[in-house]
């Protein structure tokens, strides 16, 4: 990578604002996977080591640019205190005169954790004010963040105009890794997309049938494309405005010579939740008033062969809810092709990487990404904004 490094500066005594991702997977309050948080290690260890002052910053899920305790970065602190074997304090804002006070208690390789950074609604839209408001906490800007790198935002983007702005060792490494994986894939080349942000990410499919052999999709972003092509899919999640490009997709998969899989049969439930009842139906077979929550056992066998003849395969996005259990088979056999793959694997994002953590089979994976949709954007050879405000060499 042509950025410069935490490495390339002197932080000695300097006030770091780092923006990080720890945006993790929570279930009643409790961190259900702490890679996000452990990926982040390295750069706050070697600030701490070089008497930097490290004011972490992050998002957590999406509070809309409002307050919201459920969306507090608390049980964070709590953990990376833990990991880091020293007292992570969490401030009650990101900005404002009280966390400058607190900042300028710090001495030097303290740690600190400002507030979830979505609680203003500047972030989202890059607010130059906000961006501002950022910077006049610290001397330097760190962008460690690559799991959200394909987001212009006020702490991702924004605040470099500002500061001074250079890497951390995960930004880096992610970039390093997936750009020698990803310059000249060996094929066939697939890509396994699933998950719950449908529109995020479904605009990524346009590009990425450029580069792909293969195509697999799942989870509720399959949901949307068999809605498109016409199959009633009861209460499933269908982003309904979303119907026409789907379908545009699966016409454009055909004129390229992309093999485009769907699922051939699902997982329907009578309700979003643990215990419901459920079944394996055909795409044409689902009650009205019944959801899609998994792929079903034909599509699982189809998409295992697709993936395992693959020589180089990325995947993002869970193939159903596989926090429950009951849902969590198409994913899980999913993860057990790709770990079977003799070739290079590159599984990312916040609940795909916490499936394969789950299931045990993150060590037979080539990389692991913190990011999902950052990894898909890197591969369709966008230019991340997070990365692009850095410093160069
Ligand atoms: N059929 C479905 N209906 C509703 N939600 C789904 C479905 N399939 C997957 N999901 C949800 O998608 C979420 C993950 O989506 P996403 O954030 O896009 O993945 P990642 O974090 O790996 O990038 C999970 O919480 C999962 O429960
Ligand atoms: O979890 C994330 O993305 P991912 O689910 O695509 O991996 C990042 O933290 C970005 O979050 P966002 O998609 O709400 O901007």
């Amino acid at each position: 990578m042509n950025k410069k490094s935490v490495r390339d500066i002197d932080v000695h005594g300097k006030r770091v604002f780092v923006r990080v991702d720890f945006n993790v997977p929570l279930e009643d309050g409790k961190i259900t996977d702490d890679t996000r948080i452990q990926a982040a290690l390295p750069t706050i260890r070697y600030l701490i080591d070089q008497g930097a002052k490290v004011i972490l910053a992050s998002h957590l899920g999406r509070p809309k640019g409002e307050v919201n305790p459920k969306y507090s970065l608390e049980p964070v602190a709590v953990r990376l205190s833990e990991l880091l074997g020293k007292n992570v304090e969490k401030t009650s804002d990101s900005i404002g005169p009280q966390v400058m006070e607190r900042i300028a208690l710090m001495e030097n390789g303290d740690v600190l954790l400002l507030e979830n950074v979505r609680f203003h609604k500047g972030e989202e839209k890059n607010d130059p004010e906000l961006s501002r408001r950022f910077a006049e906490l610290a001397d330097i800007y760190v962008n460690d963040a690559f799991g959200t790198a394909h987001r212009a935002h006020s702490s991702t983007a924004g605040i470099a105009a500002y500061l001074p702005a250079v890497a951390g060792f995960l930004m880096e490494k992610e970039i390093s890794v997936m750009g020698n994986a990803l310059s000249n894939p060996e094929r066939p080349f697939t890509a396994i997309i699933g998950g719950a942000k449908v529109s995020d990410k479904i605009s990524v499919i346009e590009n990425l049938l450029d580069k792909v052999d293969r195509l697999l999709i799942g989870g509720g972003m399959a949901n949307t494309f068999l809605a498109g092509l016409g199959h009633r899919l009861g209460k499933s999640l269908v982003e309904s405005d979303k119907l026409q490009i789907a379908k545009e997709l699966v016409e454009r998969a055909k004129n390229t010579g992309v093999a485009l899989l769907l699922p051939v049969d699902l997982v329907v439930a009578t309700g979003f939740s643990a215990d419901a009842e459920h079944k394996a139906v055909g795409l044409d077979e689902v009650p009205a008033d019944w959801m899609a929550l998994d792929i079903g056992p034909k599509t699982i066998a189809s998409y295992r062969e697709a993936i395992r003849s693959s020589k180089t395969v990325i995947w993002n996005g869970p193939m159903g809810v596989f926090e429950f259990d009951a849902f969590a088979k198409g994913t899980n056999e999913v993860a057990r092709a790709v770990a079977e793959v003799d070739g290079t694997t590159i599984v990312g994002g916040g609940d795909s990487v916490a499936a394969v953590e789950k299931s045990g089979l993150a060590d037979s994976m080539t990389h692991i990404s913190t990011g999902g949709g950052a990894s898909l954007e890197f591969l369709e050879g966008k230019v991340l904004p997070g990365v692009a405000v850095l410093h160069d060499k």
